[in-house]
């Protein structure tokens, strides 16, 4: 069997990468996609954003992130699907792995080399890094995983230049060329580009990947929790409310996130003003909020997500037939006061 071709999508956290995902899955061509999928938190909202029509070929990944915790899960699940491809269950040419945002795409790259089964029908194609034009400048100044994204890129794509003016992204331009030479860099819009320049790249090239990271290849690199060159483990911590099979970060993390859930709808207007009075005060530590909303005056789901001071919403799907409507917010942040924003959204409650 010739081996599948795997291609990481990664970013730092509000980068695009399910918005290229989604564009690409929706995309009329012949090829078959396995996705997985790996959120931060056991609320994978983006499952509720990428709507397709083989919503079996979608694996979640969302007990952890897949470049340290659950390095075991993703090894199981690539096993998985090279199984059921074997045996005839499932069809696809080539998978597609979207880590989260604050995913080192090293440690994830590692397992395609250092477990012998995975190396033996998998290969990967190509690291994909989104950087967003709007927020790149400072999560590159502080984030290590921003700045490791962007190391390992084969390919990178620039989301969101039609917020910042063209001697930004120039700039921002400039920059990445000094922090990866080797990567080519393209702007798209809202994730609009064409699948050969995603696809079957073959960009991948150990080389440079050894050039970035000596240890790439050593067994205790690839197993051990800290990441090498010193890179601490900068995840959310999780805070979850309910059973998680004791899957908890132990790191000293200053990003931690938390989930508000509720089934009563929220009042539209009294919902929009809390969200911008907390977005004006805490929207610098904001680094990711999402969510599907249950809102009074609609029988479709309301897809609610932002970035720092960048927020929208859109209508979702309808709710399905005896679907509990539920409200699931995520927020991942630098030190949220988790009281403040539950009581708000408490009183934003139809
Ligand atoms: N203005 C603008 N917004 C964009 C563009 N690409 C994506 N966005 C928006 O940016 C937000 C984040 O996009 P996502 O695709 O969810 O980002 P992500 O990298 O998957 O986010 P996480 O997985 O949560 O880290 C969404 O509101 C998108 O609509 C773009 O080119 N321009």
């Amino acid at each position: 069997m010739s081996l599948i071709p795997v291609t990481i999508l990664t970013g730092f956290l509000g980068s695009g990468k399910t918005t290229l995902l989604k564009r690409l899955l929706s995309e009329a061509h012949g090829q078959k996609i396995a996705v997985i999928e790996n959120e931060f938190g056991e609320e994978n909202i983006d499952s509720d954003i990428l709507v397709t029509e083989s919503k079996e070929q979608i694996l979640q990944m969302s007990n952890g992130c897949i470049c340290c915790t659950i390095r075991e899960d993703l090894r199981a699940t690539l096993q998985l699907l090279a199984a059921k491809k074997r045996e005839g269950q499932l069809d696809f040419d080539r998978i597609v792995i979207e880590t989260t945002g604050v995913a080192d795409p090293g440690p994830v790259a590692q397992t395609f080399f250092m477990d012998e089964e995975i190396a033996a029908t998998c290969l990967i194609d190509s690291i994909i890094t989104l950087v967003d034009a709007k927020h790149a400048g400072r999560q590159l100044d502080e984030r290590q995983e921003a700045r490791r994204q962007v190391g390992f890129a084969d390919q990178i794509f620039l989301s969101k230049t039609d917020l910042v003016s063209a001697e930004e992204t120039d700039a921002l331009t400039h920059r990445l060329k000094h922090m990866n030479p080797r990567a080519p860099i393209r702007a798209v819009h809202f994730g609009a580009v064409a699948l050969e320049e995603v696809l079957d790249l073959r960009g991948f090239n150990l080389n440079a990947k050894l050039d970035i990271d000596p240890d790439f290849l050593k067994e205790e690199a690839a197993h051990g929790h800290d990441h090498a060159h010193g890179a601490h483990c900068d995840h959310p911590a999780h805070q979850h409310d309910h059973g998680d099979q004791g899957r908890h970060h132990h790191h000293d993390d200053d990003v931690k996130s938390f989930v508000y859930r509720s089934q009563r709808p929220f009042d539209p207007v009294k919902l929009e003003d809390f969200l911008e009075a907390i977005v004006n005060i805490y929207g610098p530590r904001m680094l990711r909020y999402k969510g599907v909303l249950h809102m009074r005056g609609t029988d479709r789901k309301v897809i609610f997500q932002g970035v720092h001071q960048l927020m929208g919403s859109d209508l979702g799907p309808p709710w399905a037939d005896g679907e509990e409507r539920i409200s699931k917010m995520v927020f991942i942040g630098l030190d949220l006061p988790r009281d403040i924003f539950q009581q708000g959204l408490e009183q934003s409650l139809a």
